[in-house]
């Protein structure tokens, strides 16, 4: 299998302040977080505009939750700098944190509490808390108000977490592996009521998922860690639109995929060599496949193809 560096999917420095508007949710340079001897965050780069929603994807291990947790003071960095709504972030606290909901990848607080103790006590904290929200959320999802908080299995717990980070009406909302535990009908709801809130102007979301359809299903802008950087950050139509498939077949098989232009990965499967090609050129592969006797399929991959491909 051959790998060519993601140079041509990683956009420019230009293009990335093309994509970002006058003040990003977020702006960060150069961040570096090691534990131990182990680089997790590596001089990463990343600008989120407002108003979108970002589906943060990368492998296990790749530092997902240990960016988000940088991102919002939550464990200290080695290096760099994080701007959040325009000001640093040095650790969690302030005005500022009543404009962020955070769903952390375990919920384990407070088990002792009801959950109605535990959401009237969390409201006290806010402004802007919407009760009927709430309310709805608990009746939909199924949560006993009366039950302590320990007594709810993994999938309620979380859902608790949601429904506790998106009452106070946040303008950021970073959830780490939100609906991980939620039964495919909770994921469902819980991404429909997601959207629906979040997409109000300003709004800006980011959530970690190995979940693929759920990102397509929010027609997310897709953001890759991998090798302690974001290596892209695009929206999905376009990325699908850009990133094809490419498989020549011949019967005599491949000794090494042929060379195109474009090509992020290659690797060959019998009597099929398979390219993962950026903005094909749609006459020259033509040519190729005529010179190589061989059949050729173009294809849309999947968001779940693209992950496994370039993750
Ligand atoms: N508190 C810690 N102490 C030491 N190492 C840690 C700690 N937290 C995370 N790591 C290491 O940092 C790396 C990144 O972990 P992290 O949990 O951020 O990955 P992730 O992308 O969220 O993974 P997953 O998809 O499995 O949830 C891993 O190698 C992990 O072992």
């Amino acid at each position: 299998m051959s790998v060519t560096p993601l140079a041509t999917v990683t956009p420019p420095a230009s293009t990335l302040v093309q994509q970002a508007p006058a003040s990003p949710v977020l702006e960060v340079r150069g961040l570096d977080k090691s534990f131990k001897k182990r680089h997790v965050l590596n001089a990463l780069d990343w600008s989120v505009p407002s108003g979108r929603v970002i589906g943060l994807l990368g492998r296990n291990g790749a530092g997902k939750t240990t960016l988000l947790r940088c991102l919002l003071g939550l464990s200290p960095i080695d290096g760099g700098d994080i701007m959040l709504f325009g000001e640093p972030m040095l650790e969690p606290g302030g005005e500022r944190m009543h404009r962020i909901g955070f769903v952390p990848q375990t919920f384990d607080l407070f088990p002792w509490m009801k959950v109605r103790a535990y959401l009237d006590f969390t409201a006290a904290f806010y402004v802007r808390w919407n009760h009927d929200l709430v309310e709805r959320l608990l009746a939909n999802w199924e949560l006993d108000v009366k039950q302590k908080i320990g007594e709810l299995s993994q999938g309620q717990r979380q859902k608790l977490a949601i429904v506790r980070a998106i009452a106070p009406d946040p303008d950021l909302l970073v959830l780490d592996e939100p609906v991980a535990s939620l039964d495919p009908q909770a994921r469902r709801a819980f991404m429909g009521e997601l959207l629906t809130l979040m997409r109000a102007p300003g709004k800006t979301v980011i959530f970690s998922t190995h979940i693929t359809a759920d990102l397509e299903r929010a027609d997310a802008d897709i953001a890759l860690l991998r090798d302690g950087r974001i290596q892209f950050m695009r929206p999905l139509a376009e990325l699908r639109e850009r990133l094809k498939r490419v498989v020549f077949t011949r019967t005599e098989g491949w000794t090494q995929a042929p060379t195109v232009a474009g090509s992020l990965k290659s690797h060959v499967q019998g009597e099929q060599a398979v390219l993962l090609v950026e903005d094909p050129l749609m006459d020259s592969l033509h040519a190729l496949a005529d010179r190589e006797n061989a059949t050729m399929n173009v294809e849309t991959p999947t968001l779940e193809d693209l992950f496994v491909e370039l993750a």
